[in-house]
């Protein structure tokens, strides 16, 4: 999404954006469904208001629905503007510069005749991230290349693709092995067929595998995601080229198709769909987008079964609670810690912030969803929920209250539990951190969301840091390492912004999002 105060560079650029409400900008939910919104590379867009003071400003505009930084998508149209006939030309050829260099049929026929190649002829080339037929490598002769390409590696493209990290756009964060094992068992243990993945490759591929291993497994999963490159691996029947924050479907009707065919499969018995959004994203438009997938899956019901709800696995970090629950009330957080691979603070490990904030938000009854006591989660019976070992039973709210997994206390005065660090004070007339600002704030920290001090005496600073540099050595190994290109025209970085911004971006990436 670009708007209001960054310079323009190019044709639509104009205004620029932040992410989500805490940049003053909004997305404008009931727009007039009579007006259309202009389209860009990345379908229609959103509708946006900036909010300074809690007062939103007269003129509202479009911007992209997918990118939050404008390097990546700079479409720009004020709501009321009407853009002259050059312009829409302009815009249209983007439009279909935008557009993947493959349609879906030529995908599939190539992995069709690649998967025929005897392995020595099985190239992957890592610069262009791209499976290659023999006529293809003259082209690729210079850049680096993976041979003998096996059907196990192909079986796991996200591990032969390289992540795409741009925190803004794609925040392709990949579950931890451990993670992914425990999705997969646990889809299966509740009885479910089909998993829908949205922005979930590294499940979706865990999927296939565990049913090629194993014949008596029926679990299928269709992945929908924005990434391109994908569609190499996957025949139409389980890839869609999707845009989770329009629900656009680059492929059109038949892609559509293929959706609505999967959800609706057995009168939309055994369906659940796994979600694991870009952290930076609004949660506005992802709730309006998997109520239309609830929809499409409640068409194929029939009418006894019209109470009930799609099942879903909506993951995301805990404090996007109330958030959520706003837009589904009959969802409840999971206190299983969701880790990434490649994520300097959601892994476990040396590097990582052994409490991913990290969450599985559902609408399943937790009683039903055991987490694993190896792990050293236990069941609470008061509560009927497995949570966390730290997580202990509060008589007075009575509840197992900790959010992050460290163990909550009881404040009488506030009457409710806070977190293990805090004390009442009693100018403030609740609980925070020690050495906060009494007349902090009012947005609060850009750090860590608290409203209780400022960015300079966020205690989350020192963590901050340590975690900017790793990511910032990982990021100097990688650039070193092989130069990436990505397919659908996302930068890795933005030179456009200062450093100050960047410094902010980045501390907002890696303690609130
Ligand atoms: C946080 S990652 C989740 C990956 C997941 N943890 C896994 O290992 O399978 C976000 C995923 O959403 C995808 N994504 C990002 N923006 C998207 C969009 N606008 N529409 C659909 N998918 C998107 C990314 O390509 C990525 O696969
Ligand atoms: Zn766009
Ligand atoms: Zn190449
Ligand atoms: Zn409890
Ligand atoms: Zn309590
Ligand atoms: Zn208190
Ligand atoms: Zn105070």
């Amino acid at each position: 999404m670009a708007a209001p105060g960054d310079a323009p560079c190019s044709g639509e650029a104009e205004p620029s954006a932040g992410g989500r409400g805490s940049s003053g900008v909004e997305v404008v939910l009931l727009s007039d469904p009579a007006v259309p919104a202009p389209l860009c590379p990345h379908g229609p867009t959103l509708l946006f208001v900036k909010v300074s003071q809690g007062k939103e400003e007269a003129r509202r505009f479009y911007a992209c629905s997918a990118c939050r930084d404008r390097k990546d998508c700079n479409f720009f149209q004020w709501e009321d503007e009407k853009p002259s006939g050059a312009r829409l030309t302009a815009r249209e050829s983007r439009n279909q510069r935008g557009r993947p260099p493959l349609s879906r049929m030529q995908c599939v026929e190539r992995y069709l005749r690649f998967i025929q190649l005897p392995l020595t002829q099985r190239k992957f080339c890592q610069s262009c991230q791209r499976l290659l037929l023999p006529d293809d490598w003259g082209e690729h002769r210079e850049h680096q290349l993976v041979g003998d390409v096996s059907v196990s590696q192909l079986r796991r493209p996200s591990q032969l693709l390289y992540p795409l990290e741009n925190k803004k756009t794609n925040a392709q964060y990949l579950f931890a092995d451990r993670t992914c094992q425990f999705l997969v068992g646990l889809v299966s243990t509740l009885g479910f067929r089909r998993v829908l993945c949205v922005g979930t490759p590294r499940l979706h591929e865990l999927i296939g595998l565990t049913a090629s291993g194993d014949k008596k497994s029926t679990l299928k999963s269709l992945l929908l995601d924005i990434d391109f490159r994908y569609s190499q691996f996957y025949m139409e029947d389980s890839f869609c080229h999707y845009n989770m924050f329009n629900h656009h479907f680059f492929d059109g009707k038949p892609a559509l198709e293929v959706c609505r065919a999967f959800l609706q499969e057995d009168k939309g018995e055994g369906v659940i769909m796994v979600t694991d959004p870009p952290f930076g994203g609004l949660v506005e438009p992802l709730a309006v987008t998997f109520k239309k997938l609830i929809g499409m899956w409640k068409e194929g019901q029939s009418q006894d079964d019209s109470h009930q709800e799609m099942p879903i696995f909506w993951i995301f970090p805990y404090f996007f609670e109330a958030r959520i629950c706003q837009f589904f009330p009959s969802f409840c957080m999971l206190d299983y810690q969701v880790d990434y691979d490649n994520h300097a603070l959601y892994k476990h490990g040396k590097t990582g912030r052994k409490q991913s904030p990290v969450r599985i938000f559902t609408n399943i009854p937790p009683n039903k969803i055991p987490l694993p006591t190896e792990e050293g989660y236990r069941f609470c019976p008061l509560c009927q929920r497995y949570v966390s070992l730290e997580n202990q039973h509060c008589e007075h709210c009575n509840s197992c209250t900790s959010k992050d997994g460290r163990k909550w206390k009881h404040c009488f005065l506030c009457k409710k539990c806070v977190k293990p660090s805090w004390i009442h004070c009693s100018f403030c007339n609740r609980c925070a951190v020690a050495h906060h600002s009494c007349d902090g704030p009012k947005d609060g920290c850009f750090i860590c969301g608290e409203r209780d001090h400022k960015r300079s005496s966020c205690p989350n600073i020192s963590t901050l840091r340590k975690a900017s540099k790793a990511v910032r050595k990982q990021k100097q190994r990688k650039s070193n390492k092989m130069k990436m290109e990505t397919t659908e025209g996302q930068s890795m970085n933005h030179p456009s912004v200062t450093g100050r911004r960047k410094r902010r971006e980045r501390a907002h990436q890696y303690l609130c999002s």
